[in-house]
Formats: C-alpha cells, sequence, structure tokens
C-alpha cells in the first residue's frame, strides 16, 4: 500500500503545498511554520484542501473534484504533536476507543502486545492529566495502533521520550514500517531520525 498525496492550501498567511507518492515511511521535513502539521491535517481530513488529491492504495479520500470522505471514515492513525487523548476516559478507555470501532478484519495489533509493546500496563488505570509528556505520547501511539489503521501520521512521535523509550519506540517504528508494511508519514526535526527510518524526504515549504 501506498500513498499519493498531491495537496495546496492557504493557511494563514502560508500557501502550504505537498507532493509525493510511495511506500514506506515518508519524512515530511522543513521550518517550523512551513506547513507539514498542515499537510498531516489534509491527509486526515481535518483541514481541506483548495486543491489535488489524497489517495492511499487503491483507495481515494479525497479529491477536490467529488470525493472528500469524513475522517473518520479514513481509518488513518493519527499521533498528534499534543497526544490529544480523550481527557474524560482512563488510558485504559483510551486505548480501547479505537479498538472497538475498528472492524476485527482491520485489526492487526492486539491489545496486550500493544500494552506490553509501549510498557504502560501500569498506566491503564490513570487519567491523562496525570501523565507526563512521554507516557502521554506512549499511550497515543498505542491508540492509533490499535484502531487497524492502513496508514500512520505521526506528527514528531519521539518529543518528550527519554533516550531509552525513544529507542523502543523507534523500533516499534521500524517494525511497522518492514513487517507490517504500513505506510507512514512521519513529521520530524531531528536528522537522526530522518536518517534513520525515512525511506523518501519530502521537503515542505
Ligand atoms: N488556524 C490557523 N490560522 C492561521 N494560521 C495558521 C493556523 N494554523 C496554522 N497556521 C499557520 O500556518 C503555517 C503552517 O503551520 P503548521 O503547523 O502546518 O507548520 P509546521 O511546519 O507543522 O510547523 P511546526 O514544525 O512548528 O509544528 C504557520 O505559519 C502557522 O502559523
Amino acid at each position: 500500500m501506498s500513498f499519493d498525496v498531491d495537496v495546496t492550501r492557504r493557511v494563514g498567511e502560508t500557501q502550504v503545498s505537498a507532493r509525493f507518492s510511495g511506500s514506506g515511511l515518508i519524512v515530511l521535513f522543513g521550518p517550523s511554520g512551513a506547513g507539514k502539521t498542515s499537510v498531516l491535517n489534509m491527509v486526515a481530513g481535518l483541514l481541506t484542501p483548495e486543491r489535488g488529491h489524497v489517495r492511499i492504495g487503491a483507495e481515494t479520500l479525497f479529491d477536490a473534484a467529488a470525493i472528500n470522505v469524513p475522517p473518520e471514515r479514513r481509518r488513518l492513525g493519527y499521533v498528534f504533536q499534543d497526544s490529544r487523548l480523550f481527557p474524560h476516559l482512563r488510558v485504559r478507555e483510551n486505548l480501547r476507543y479505537g479498538h472497538r470501532l475498528a472492524r476485527s478484519e482491520d485489526r492487526w495489533m492486539d491489545y496486550d502486545d500493544t500494552v506490553r509493546l509501549l510498557d504502560i500496563a501500569h498506566l491503564l488505570d490513570r487519567w491523562p492529566k496525570g501523565l507526563s509528556g512521554g507516557e502521554a505520547r506512549r499511550v497515543a501511539i498505542g491508540r492509533a495502533l490499535l484502531s487497524g489503521p492502513r496508514a500512520l501520521l505521526l506528527d514528531e512521535p519521539l518529543s518528550f521520550l527519554d533516550r531509552a523509550r525513544r529507542e523502543e519506540v523507534l523500533h516499534v517504528i521500524e517494525r511497522i514500517r518492514d513487517t507490517l508494511k504500513l505506510p507512514i508519514l512521519y513529521v520530524t526535526h531531528d536528522e537522526r531520525e530522518v536518517e534513520r527510518l525515512a525511506t523518501q524526504i519530502i521537503e515542505v515549504g
């Protein structure tokens, strides 16, 4: 499965555009304010492009002429820069939210495996507001994986993580890229992450 994206839109004073296609892990790279998050939002359906298209595999999610699939039907696992866990749900329920919505044939991560992989078993009864930045990030990644996505959108997923945890999450992302072969759109400023992960680098701005 691969991305085929060509989007353009004015956001505030900035003309944001990006064009790329391919599979693997595509890094969106560029200075702060260039529009990387806006590109993720256009792929996710949270921001409507003025022109262009968004296709993943054989499915068209957006085509300026006629098609605009709503975000909740795009089956994309989005890990936001600020995690955005549901504040009224404990960690366990945040994780189960996406898992319950996913059709059983779309689920490729098991709940217990996800909890183990991200080392969040001790957090399951906690409320999001009591989590550190790194803990919240791991829960957000788990929630995205459990929703059975056809692609992942990761906005600086390793920020707030300490070195040991970064290494573990990097392994998870590599596994998703190489074993599950899920296309990943990845925003980062960190050149080490780019070197290690990128199949393709797209300059934004
Ligand atoms: N709601 C908004 N109204 C007006 N301008 C906005 C809005 N959202 C974003 N912008 C502007 O659009 C531009 C692109 O923002 P965006 O968040 O996509 O950039 P980015 O490359 O992801 O930045 P960063 O790396 O700092 O997260 C920025 O100049 C930003 O100030």
